[in-house]
């Protein structure tokens, strides 16, 4: 790799209100070109991150960097309109004075003219420019606050909930038009949400936030598959989990045994598996699928409930041995009847232990 320094670096920001720490010790960088969404449930401290990075509030300690450059400590202090950082926010916060082209325009030097019909045709609102905030759609708006913000070709966009104001069916749409120009435009972006949704459709990297502090990061891929702890894998789907105690490193569960290096024995473990990936088998005469490697033992269970969710049919099994209930999600319409006796397996590689929080 070259040197070049990151396009944004956050360095242990720590952020107190009346003595509670809300953001704690927080570390970020973001690449030019890069998306890297924050997130995390509401009330974990995304936005008062971002406002540090955009100079409307102050950290209590730590460093913030563009390009390398010192750009915020806890004594020096670059204000937010020196700092190349362009903001977007739910509400869009258009100047309602304004037309659309001096919206755009707002944050020009000079001749703006140019810039601001170019932008007005990527998002598709050529000829919108005389119009005024109040008179457009909510997703036009959205388009102009866009606009807006990336007029000055700001270094970093910092974005907080920029979609949670449209209309739901909308969203996915204008969430895909949004990333393809903002990777057009190279900037680094910093995007707030708590939907992880969201984030799995926009983020190259995911910084998962959780009380003040960001307890994974990495790549949507590897936050869905490899999660840090329970809470983790529940953030981003309905999950299961079987509690086993370990022994010799080893647990033992009606689908099989799963190892648990280094845990003590006699602790308790939490194998968490998401509903897709239990796979289920019919029953040939008290008879259930031979086991493989990858699927492990196969356990018997009874049908307890099965809905039809719309994309996909929600089965709750009760196991035979445990008693447990375990959700499955089936991709069609696969509907049988409460009562019914079924064979279960779990995609062994799919499923994460964890030590039991109790
Ligand atoms: N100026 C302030 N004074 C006191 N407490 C504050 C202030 N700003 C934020 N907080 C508190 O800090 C915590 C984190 O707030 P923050 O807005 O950063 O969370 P968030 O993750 O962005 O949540 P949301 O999505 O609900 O906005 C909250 O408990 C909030 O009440």
């Amino acid at each position: 790799m070259t040197g070049t320094p990151p396009r944004l670096e956050v360095r242990n920001l720590v952020r107190r209100f009346d003595g509670r720490t809300v953001v704690d010790d927080v570390s970020l960088t973001i690449e030019a070109g890069q998306v890297t969404c924050l997130l995390g449930p509401s009330g974990c401290g995304k936005s008062t991150t971002l406002r540090m990075i955009a100079g409307v509030d102050m950290q209590d300690q730590g460093t913030i960097h563009v390009d390398g450059k010192l750009i915020c400590d806890t004594v020096f202090r670059i204000p937010p309109e020196r700092r190349s950082i362009g903001l977007m926010f739910q509400d869009f916060a258009l100047f309602p004075h304004l037309s659309v082209a001096e919206n755009i325009a707002f944050g020009l030097k000079g001749a703006a003219t140019a810039r601001v019909d170019a932008l007005l045709e990527r998002v598709s609102l050529s000829g919108f420019g005389p119009k005024y905030p109040h008179e457009l759609s909510g997703g036009e708006q959205q388009r102009v606050a866009l606009a807006r913000a990336l007029a000055p070709s700001p270094r970093i966009l910092l974005m907080d909930e920029p979609f949670s104001g449209l209309d739901e069916r909308l969203r996915d749409g204008i969430r895909d038009d949004t990333l393809a120009l903002l990777k057009e435009e190279g900037t680094a972006v910093l995007l707030v949400t708590h939907e992880p949704h969201e984030a799995m459709r926009m983020a190259d990297e995911i910084a998962l936030m959780r009380r003040g502090k960001i307890v994974q990061q990495g790549a949507p891929y590897n936050i869905y598959n490899a999660p840090v702890d329970r809470e983790a894998a529940a953030f981003f789907s309905d999950i299961n989990i079987l509690r086993a105690k370990v022994q010799g490193a080893l647990t033992r569960t009606p689908f099989g045994e799963f190892l648990a290096p280094g845990v003590p024995d006699g602790t308790e473990v939490e194998i968490v598996i998401r509903p897709q990936h239990l796979k289920i088998d019919f029953d040939r005469a008290g008879r259930g699928p031979n086991p493989t490697p990858m699927d492990g033992t196969a356990a018997r269970a009874t049908v307890e409930r099965a809905r039809f969710m719309g994309r996909e049919s929600l089965v709750e099994f009760r196991m035979e041995e445990g008693g447990e209930m375990l959700k499955a999600t089936v991709p069609a319409v696969f509907l049988p009847k409460p009562g019914t006796v079924m064979w279960l397996m779990i995609r062994r590689d799919r499923c994460f232990v964890f030590p039991s929080n109790g």
